[in-house]
Order: C-alpha cells, then structure tokens, then sequence
C-alpha cells in the first residue's frame, strides 16, 4: 500500500520565507499536486528562518560558516516539523548532513546572471570606472578581472532594496540570477541577460534540489516523479567540482555543464578573490561519468594555482 499524504497527514514542505524561496516551495507544491492528483490539503507549506535570513548588516561571507541558509531547515527536517526541504543548490553545502539526501531536482530554470541597469544596457556598455553594486564573491571577482576599471560596492538585500539604491544612485548597475527573476514573474527587472561565456554562472545557479530523510520511503515515492533527470547529471559534475575545490556560494568559483547527446560538457573558472588572476578549463565525458569530470577539471584548475590563490591579498 503507497503512503500518499492526506489532509490528516500532510507532507510537510519546509522552506526559508523569503519570496524566491516561497515561490520555489509553492512550484514544488504545485508539481507534487500535479503529478499525484491530490489536493493542495496534502501539502503542507512551513516556512523556517535561518542564519542568513536573520543577518542582514554585514557581507554572508563575514558572519562565516557555510550552510546560512540551510543549518535550521536540516534541523527541523531531524526533528521531523518537515518532510522535505526546498532549497536552491547554489547555497547548498558539498557536504551532505547524515541522514539526509538530496532526493533530486526540479527541471533547470535559465542559468545565466542578469544585469540590471536603470541607464546601461548591457554589461559591455558600462562607461570607464562606472561604480557597480554586488556582494556575491563570483561576481565581484569576475568583474574585477574582466573591467578593472569599475567600482565595486557591497549590495546586499531583496529585489526591492537593490533596485532602490539603483534609483537613488548609489550603483549604476547590479547583478541578480536570470532564475530568481524568473521564478518572481519578475524578468521585467533584468535589462540584458548575461551569456555564460563573458560570466560564468555559480555552480548549481538555476536549480531547486529537494531534500529528504535517507529512510524516508514516503517522501521518495512522492518526490520521485517530479525529479529530473538531465539536472541530476548536470548538478553531479558541478557538485563534483566544487567538492574538490571545497567552495561554497561564497567563494570565487564558477562553473556550468551542458548536455550534448550523450556526453556532458563541463566549463569551470576560478579567481583569485580580488580578481587579479582567473584561472579557467573545460572537460567533456560520458553522462555517466559525471563526478569524475568533475573532479577531474577541478584537480586541473588546482594544479596550476599557486598556493594561497583564494587568500585575501
Ligand atoms: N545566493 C543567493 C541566491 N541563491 C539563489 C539565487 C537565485 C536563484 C538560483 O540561482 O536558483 C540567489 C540570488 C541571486 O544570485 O540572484
């Protein structure tokens, strides 16, 4: 007998409050009812406030730690106040919690950066030494190694508090994820979309992983018909690659593979945290060979960066 959910019983959907968050439970939510036929009753919603919902003074990268935005919904997943967590993987820690499995993932949304300008409209177009505002470390050291020129200044904050310090000109421009806006109905907001050849997006950018109790034979019955596939192997090779380089959201990596038939196409990037060095490959091998790729490009790009290369300097 199938344990499906019930009204009395429902799966507990446990998320951070923030809008994309919600937004990216509430597709879970819709594609659980979708592909179960039950009734919105069967899922119950709980939203869980984290470390880096909580902190909202500083840089993420000064409060230290990796996992802000995941320690508190591992918790109550231990606790059982929820079934399965919705996360996007960009913030996700390498280093799974025991007793814990990323079940799989909702299909890619657009990978790519967005540039968000009141007055420019495209990343080349900005004007010598414009000033632009970014706290994620990917992007600030790719932008300081691409246009030297420009000022980078600390962004922080939702949608709402960025575009403000666009309209008070405090930046000329910011960078958000493609995915984000997208899933707020929000694309409006991006001027251009950035091709991944001039930034390479963070690894995992775009996906929503799903969480669950490694003995939770209800919530993977559940799960298992709204997993993709093609994701799962495009997230092995980039998970792979960023194990081996131990980063997280808050370190200058980047990477993204591809699917081509039947072989993955993996690009990776490392910088130096000031931008003054990158250090870039590219690898293809067979689907199935997709953690190996990973690490192997990564081993690649660690060879020849000298040591200290993600140091403060
Ligand atoms: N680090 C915050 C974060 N984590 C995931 C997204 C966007 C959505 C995604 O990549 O799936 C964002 C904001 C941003 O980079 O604009």
């Amino acid at each position: 007998m199938k344990q499906m959910p019930t009204p009395n019983s429902p799966l507990k959907i446990g998320t951070r409050g923030s809008p994309l968050a919600l937004a990216q439970a509430y597709e879970t939510r819709r594609r659980l009812m979708a592909a179960h036929g039950l009734p919105e009753a069967a899922f119950e919603i709980v939203v869980i406030k984290t470390t880096g919902d909580r902190v909202l003074d500083r840089a993420l990268r000064d409060v230290g730690g990796k996992g802000l935005f995941t320690k508190e919904i591992e918790d109550a997943m231990y606790a059982g106040d929820i079934d399965i967590a919705v996360h996007s993987m960009k913030d996700v820690p390498t280093v799974q919690p025991d007793g814990l499995v990323i079940a799989g993932y909702l299909p890619r949304e657009d990978v790519r950066d967005a540039f968000i300008s009141p007055g420019v409209e495209r990343l080349a177009d900005l004007p010598e030494g414009a000033v632009v505002g970014s706290s994620s470390l990917r992007r600030r050291a790719q932008l300081a190694n691409r246009r030297p020129d420009l000022q980078l200044v600390e962004f922080r904050g939702n949608v709402q508090t960025r575009l403000k310090k666009l309209e008070d000109g405090v930046a000329v421009a910011t960078f958000l994820a493609m995915a984000g806006l997208n899933r707020l109905g929000m694309s409006h907001i991006a001027r251009s979309a950035i091709e991944v050849e001039e930034m390479l997006p963070a690894v995992a950018q775009g996906a929503i992983g799903l969480e669950r109790r490694a003995d939770d034979a209800r919530a993977e019955m559940l799960l298992e018909p709204i997993l993709d596939v093609p994701t799962g192997q495009r997230l092995a090779a980039e998970r792979a690659f960023l194990l081996v380089l131990d980063g997280s959201c808050e370190t200058p990596i980047a990477g993204l593979a591809v699917i081509e038939g039947d072989t993955l196409w993996l690009r990776g990037e490392i910088l130096r945290p000031d931008g003054s060095e990158r250090i870039t490959g590219e690898r293809r091998a067979p689907i199935a060979e997709a953690e190996a790729l990973g690490r192997g490009l990564a081993d690649e790009l660690l060879a020849q960066a000298p040591a200290g290369f993600f140091d403060w300097n």
